[in-house]
């Protein structure tokens, strides 16, 4: 290494390290904690960014959960089981193209995302309720979820990204 090499600071993200057995100088990227013994000429480069989903969904509450109230409704009285063949008469509709699944969530969805269709934006792991996540990343792009149970009620998802 010339001596203008290591006077000059190094690329952002690398730290300068020693190795134990043989005493060597080696360089390690503080975001990954990958190493080299080439000392870096460029800027560490940071992880991937981790894995994300863009869906939407619609949700059918029942009096059971979490909250049960929501635009559509004050109190909430209908059976979990009233509410699954809710989510089941809309997934027919979905998946037979009769109604689009945006005007759907519009106008039945009992989540505060109806207003946008049931667009809940990207989101990674650890965001959502677990069998709500699961069920998301678990769908391809354009795909649509059967019935999802949550505390939140029973939800059909529909994953764009
Ligand atoms: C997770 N989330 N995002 C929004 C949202 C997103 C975009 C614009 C407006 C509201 C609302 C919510 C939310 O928790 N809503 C709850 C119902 C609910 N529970 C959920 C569980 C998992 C995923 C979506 C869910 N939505 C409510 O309104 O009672």
């Amino acid at each position: 290494m010339s001596e203008s090499e290591s006077l000059s600071p190094l690329p952002d993200g690398w730290i300068k390290k020693e190795s134990r057995s043989s005493g060597r100088q080696y360089y390690m990227n503080k975001y990954t904690h990958e190493s080299q013994w080439t000392r870096p000429t460029e800027s560490a480069k940071r992880p991937d960014k981790p894995e994300q989903v863009h869906c939407f969904h619609l949700l059918v509450k029942h009096k059971d959960v979490r909250r049960p109230s929501s635009w559509r409704q004050e109190t909430i009285t209908r059976s979990k089981e009233e509410a699954l063949q809710l989510i089941q008469d809309y997934h027919q509709q979905i998946i037979s193209g009769k109604y689009n699944f945006q005007d759907l969530a519009q106008k039945y969805s009992d989540c505060s995302s109806y207003k946008r269709g049931g667009d809940l934006g990207t989101f990674t792991k650890g965001k959502m309720q677990k069998p709500f996540e699961d069920a998301s990343f678990a769908l391809h792009s354009g795909e649509v979820s059967g019935p999802v149970y949550t505390d939140s009620g029973i939800h059909i998802i529909l994953r764009i990204a």
